[in-house]
């Protein structure tokens, strides 16, 4: 805007703010409202994950062990987002949760129970929260559906000492696997059923057992109006993650097998020769499947891995909630900085960025996508959810779910025997530690009221899409500045934290390290969405 012909300059043009000699994470910087002159669903945050990947949401689950398995991979796909299943475990293992993902149709895995034809069902907690049992062959999903035991059945039963299959209901009632969510609410209206078993067509085996309740409480969940991530195969698009050690080339190979849709190298320092030689064997042995390399937070490292071929670069380092690696390795940069350096580079070669860690809240993601990000990474945002693996517990009256970091002791341990092959010798330092967050309920639910705010942020900046909050920042027309309000709050100790520090020897005496942590883990209170 021009009065008496001179521009008016207010604010900071990124370029400029990013160039000082200073190191912002996202809470240190925010940006200044531009102009409206179009409504909130007019925004679409439609975006790439990789050069080749294209996502309906820019969100991304972290691979860590308390974030990503099957049933957040799954969620993640059906909202058009993307899980990358971590490898804390046998590559068998890791194959397996990708599978249980991408054969399915609708959000949603239950724990359906099964019983050989020459069982009997003592009691009631032989059918645990299930309205009935499954009788196979083999006593598990694997083989073919003989009968179906209901839990009604069973109460008026006079022999309870039988076997199942003197009273099962023979052949029951099944639906193919293929259905979608309104195929399989029509069906179970149409036939009048409470519940019925998900059947793959492939083998016959029993996927899931769905009930009425399961469908009306998907269905209820907001719609986010995007398409859910599908790759070529049809199925649910599930990324994984792994090393780059020898014998990820053979976890590697379970994975492709596998049908994973992409492969991101984890590394908090991703500017290795091993991680070079990595992106460049997967590149020769799978030409069609995207590599994500990192981490990366500078242009030099990244330039590295682009030029060794990566697909995306995933950016950060310290930034995770978890994250003790500035104070242990004294090595990172704030993530608003990393992201925008990273970006810059990045954009000019066409691979897209994910930043990831440090999304804390919607606002997070606003800065991280508007700083160049094409997606965001989420782990602790996103360990408090249904979704998550773990079960709840209960700590000072909150519901909370487990969350550690992938290098704290205490996954390190547990990942030794099969990551760490050959190091066990080696002297273990911790770059993270075990926490827990808040109960979210369904990531179903929040997402949706996540991007929605996302979308508002978006807005107020007068960016309709990704690519125009690029382009505007780019030719210096959104403005920031440093905010030294956030710089104050981070100070102050909220209360009721719940931490764990691994490391503790004397419990009296919590570390500054777990303290810091502390902090950042108690400041991910859910989104606030009315329901
Ligand atoms: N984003 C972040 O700021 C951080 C993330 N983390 C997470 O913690 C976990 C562990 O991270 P890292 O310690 O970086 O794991 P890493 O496996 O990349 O590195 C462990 C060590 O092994 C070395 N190494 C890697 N490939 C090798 C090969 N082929 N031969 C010999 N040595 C090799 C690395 O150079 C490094 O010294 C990851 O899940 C990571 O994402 C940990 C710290 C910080
Ligand atoms: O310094 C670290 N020590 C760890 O033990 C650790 N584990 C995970 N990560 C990284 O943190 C990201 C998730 O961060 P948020 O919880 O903030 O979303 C993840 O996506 C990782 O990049 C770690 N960083
Ligand atoms: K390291």
């Amino acid at each position: 805007m021009m009065m008496n012909g001179a521009p008016i300059e207010d604010g900071f043009p990124a370029e400029r703010l990013f160039n000082q000699g200073y190191s912002y994470t996202y809470d240190d910087v925010i940006f200044l409202p531009h102009f409206i002159d179009f409504p909130t669903d007019a925004v679409h945050l439609n975006t790439k994950l990789t050069k080749n990947i294209h996502l309906s949401i820019p969100c991304v689950s972290s691979p860590m062990d308390t974030v990503t398995e099957s049933s957040m991979a799954l969620s993640m796909a059906a909202l058009g987002g993307l899980g990358i299943v971590h490898y804390n475990n046998l590559a068998s293992e890791q194959a397996a949760l990708i599978r249980s993902a991408k054969s399915r149709r609708i959000p949603f895995i239950s724990d359906p129970i099964f019983k050989t034809p020459s069982d009997s069902i003592d009691s009631f907690d032989d059918f645990a929260s299930s309205p009935c049992v499954f009788v196979t062959q083999s006593g598990n999903s694997k083989s073919k559906l003989l009968g179906v035991v209901a839990k009604s059945d069973w109460e008026s039963l006079s022999d309870k000492d039988a076997p199942v299959s003197d009273y099962m209901s023979a052949s029951p009632v099944t639906a193919p696997s293929s259905y979608s969510l309104e195929q399989v609410a029509s069906f179970l209206a149409s036939k009048k059923l409470g519940f019925v078993p998900l059947v793959s067509e492939r083998d016959g085996e029993v996927l899931d057992l769905v009930t009425t309740a399961d469908v009306e409480r998907i269905c209820g969940f907001p719609k986010l109006g995007g398409l859910p991530s599908i790759g070529k195969d049809g199925d649910f698009m599930v990324g994984a993650a792994m090393g780059t050690r020898e014998q990820d080339k053979e976890r590697l190979e379970h994975l492709v097998k596998a049908g994973a849709n992409v492969v991101v190298l984890d590394s908090s320092q991703g500017n290795s020769i091993y991680q070079i030689e990595m992106i460049k064997y997967v590149k020769r042995t799978y030409p069609d499947l995207d590599v994500v390399g990192g981490n990366v937070v500078t242009a030099y490292q990244a330039q590295n891995l682009i030029q060794a071929g990566a697909d995306a670069l995933r950016v950060g380092m310290g930034s995770g909630s978890i994250c003790t690696t500035q104070e242990v390795c004294a090595v990172g940069r704030g993530q608003a900085t990393a992201v925008y350096k990273v970006s810059s580079i990045a954009e000019q070669c066409g691979v897209p960025v994910i930043a990831d860690g440090g999304i804390a809240n919607s606002g997070h993601i606003v800065k991280a996508l508007v700083l160049g990000a094409s997606t965001v990474m989420m782990g602790s945002f996103l360990a408090g959810s249904n979704e998550a693996p773990g079960i709840y517990e209960y700590q000072g009256g909150r519901r909370i779910k487990k969350y550690r970091g992938m290098g704290s002791l205490e996954a390190m341990t547990k990942g030794s025997d099969v990551r760490y092959l050959g190091d066990s010798a080696k002297l273990k330092v911790a770059q993270g530690v075990v926490g827990a967050v808040a109960d979210k309920g369904s990531v179903l639910k929040f997402i949706p009221y996540t991007m929605q705010a996302v979308k508002q942020g978006f807005q107020d900046l007068g960016a309709s899409s990704l690519q125009s909050a690029h382009d505007l920042l780019k030719s210096r027309i959104l403005r920031l500045e440093v905010w030294l309000r956030f710089v104050q709050e981070q100070l102050k100790l909220k209360a009721g934290c719940m931490i764990w520090y691994t490391m503790r020897r004397n419990p009296s005496e919590i570390s500054k390290l777990s303290f810091r942590a502390a902090n950042h883990v108690c400041n991910l209170d859910p989104v606030q969405c009315d329901i």
